[in-house]
């Protein structure tokens, strides 16, 4: 990549990846791929199991180096940054995640504890700021009456925005969604959707980039898509154009048909 373009370029770029390749044990679990996630964009990856979503998703929350090519991630490059330093501009939720919290935590605490860099509560006493903040955020995602449950008794769906409120918690540059909607139940799905979508049209949101597998889980606000199979991307760029029943239909490896309804998408096979 041209250093000098780069430097221009990169002051407006959230994420910028250039001839990415990542190969494990002798698999290509990313190929040939160039990606640019803008300030203002939200964008949806979307692709098959196994696709390299969460690999993709990881390398923009520094957890992992490109075998080959370049990644830059709010500006820095990995490999020439402290990725401690960047991960605490990053709001990441994943599975992962998930599992680490312990089942006693205090819903509270878990969002509180993000500014800490740390899960389960440490400490004794947090700023009076960091408890307002916490708890704006719990009335954000709706969960202002879980604030005192042990995270462990939650259900999947309040966990999930629990740790998305979590991953607000430091006010990140860039949020990442790793399938966030996953094992939620319709009523959640939607509910899930509903706030996922005010926060994408919120122009004081971070960027964000939310990893699915249904078009259904897209919420309203979001801006960009890309399709990704086998680790290659199959399209990218402004979701109005790339979600197309033969985009859609390549990267899922069957024939199937897009639908829209007002500002929700849905597939079936033909
Ligand atoms: N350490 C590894 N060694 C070899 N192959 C790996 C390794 N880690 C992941 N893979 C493979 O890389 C591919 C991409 O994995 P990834 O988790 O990124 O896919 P995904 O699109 O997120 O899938 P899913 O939708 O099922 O979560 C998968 O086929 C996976 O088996």
């Amino acid at each position: 990549m041209n250093d000098v373009v780069a430097a221009d370029d990169l002051a407006d770029l959230v994420i910028h990846a250039s001839g990415v390749e990542v190969r494990r044990g002798g698999n290509k679990l990313l190929a040939d791929l160039d990606w640019a996630v803008e300030l203002d964009e939200r964008w949806v990856v979307l692709g098959p199991n196994g696709a390299g979503k969460t690999t993709l998703l990881r390398l923009a929350a520094a957890e992992l180096h490109p075998t080959s090519g370049t990644v830059h991630v709010l500006g820095e490059q990995l490999g020439r940054v402290n990725v401690f330093d960047l991960r605490t501009r990053i709001g990441f939720t994943s599975a992962a995640v998930h599992g680490r919290v312990p089942p006693q935590e205090r819903v509270r605490d878990v969002v509180l504890s993000a500014g800490y860099a740390v899960l389960g509560r440490w400490k004794e006493s947090y700023d009076r700021m960091d408890t307002d903040r916490a708890d704006e955020l719990l009335a954000t995602l709706g969960i202002s009456h879980l604030a005192e449950r042990a995270f462990g008794t939650l259900s999947e769906g309040e966990r999930k925005r629990t740790l998305i409120a979590r991953s607000l918690m430091t006010d990140p540059e860039l949020l990442l969604l790793d399938e966030p909607a996953a094992g939620l139940d319709l009523g959640g799905r939607e509910d899930l959707v509903a706030r996922l979508s005010a926060l994408a049209l919120d122009a004081d949101a971070p960027a964000m980039v939310l990893v699915t597998h249904h078009v259904e889980e897209i919420p309203p606000g979001f801006t960009h898509a890309l399709l990704l199979s086998q680790g290659r991307a199959v399209a990218s760029g402004l979701l109005d154009d790339v979600l197309t029943s033969e985009n859609l239909s390549e990267t899922f490896g069957q024939d199937l048909v897009l639908q829209r309804s007002g500002d929700r998408f849905f597939a079936r096979r033909r």
